[in-house]
């Protein structure tokens, strides 16, 4: 179970992230919504350490994470979606992905190790391709792919970590009407698995009803509401103060954007 106690961040004068408490338990998938600029991204990034907490803390399984780099927090099971720009950009689609695979295999420098799981390796680097319907693009330099199908990478490289929490921050963003389903299908495939725990932060209403198992509400930093889904988009405080949309309206919770530099997942 992930869980946040007090979480809390200052820029300044400004609480971006107020005190949020919360417990995140395997086999659920929570969608947290609210206003832009509501703290959402910034709360990821206090879980997966990007930022460091003004105060409070965050556990996974009873392990404190909070001091611990994000790359110990990977190894101890978040699920951040990698950066491309942290890749080989000039190496192909396949090569990165196997990178990923073998970093987590733990192959090391071996190289009758390496040599004698390369089938092995490149067999489940491909799978994972497959995956996301990036084969035909294995191929590739990195540098060279467009925005969907880099969006597309990141989910791959992401469940070749097979981490034990999967953050995801609008994982369609900038995406098209095509490429879109192969994401949200791949987090319906994940969601079958009850170990996982899911966080999905998304401002596409008809996604989060359709995903999330439950619902947790940030405006100004803080935590306003929390639970089923129906209920929390039924209730007349989510609905008029913080979505400002009617019940039937399909439109976004807001106007989706570009993520904030060093903070897209
Ligand atoms: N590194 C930073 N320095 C200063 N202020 C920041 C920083 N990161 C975020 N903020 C501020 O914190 C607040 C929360 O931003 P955040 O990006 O977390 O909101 P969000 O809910 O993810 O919004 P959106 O839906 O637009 O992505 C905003 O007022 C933002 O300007």
């Amino acid at each position: 179970m992930l869980e946040t106690r007090d979480l809390t961040i200052r820029f300044g004068g400004h609480v971006a992230v107020n005190a949020v408490t919360c417990r995140f338990e395997p086999g659920t998938l929570t969608a947290i919504v609210g206003p832009n600029g509501a703290g959402k991204t910034t709360y990821f990034n206090l879980i997966s350490g990007q930022l460091k907490a003004s105060s409070g803390s965050v556990y996974l399984g009873g392990q404190e994470l909070s001091g611990l780099s994000p790359s110990a927090r990977t190894k101890a099971g978040l699920g951040r979606a990698f950066q491309l720009t942290n890749l080989f950009p000039n190496l192909s689609v396949l090569e990165n992905v196997r990178l990923a695979v073998q970093a987590v295999e733990n192959v090391g420098l071996s190289l009758f190790r390496i040599w004698s799981d390369h089938t092995e390796l490149t067999r489940r680097a491909l799978a994972l391709l497959e995956s996301v319907a990036m084969a035909d693009k294995q191929h590739m330099p990195v540098a060279s792919l467009p925005h969907g199908d880099q969006r597309k990478l990141e989910v791959a490289l992401l469940m070749a970590l097979d981490p034990k929490v999967y953050m995801f921050d609008e994982p369609t963003a900038g995406m098209s009407h095509d490429e879109a389903p192969v994401i949200l299908n791949l987090i319906r495939e994940l969601k079958k698995d009850r170990t996982k725990t899911i966080l999905l932060v998304e401002h596409k209403m008809d996604v989060v009803r359709e995903l999330a198992d439950r619902i947790i509400v940030l405006t100004n930093g803080t935590l306003v509401a929390d639970g089923d889904p129906a209920e929390v988009i039924a209730s007349p405080v989510v609905q008029e103060a913080y979505l400002g949309v009617s019940k039937e309206d399909e439109k976004p919770l807001s106007h989706p954007h570009t993520p904030h530099q060093g903070a897209s997942a």
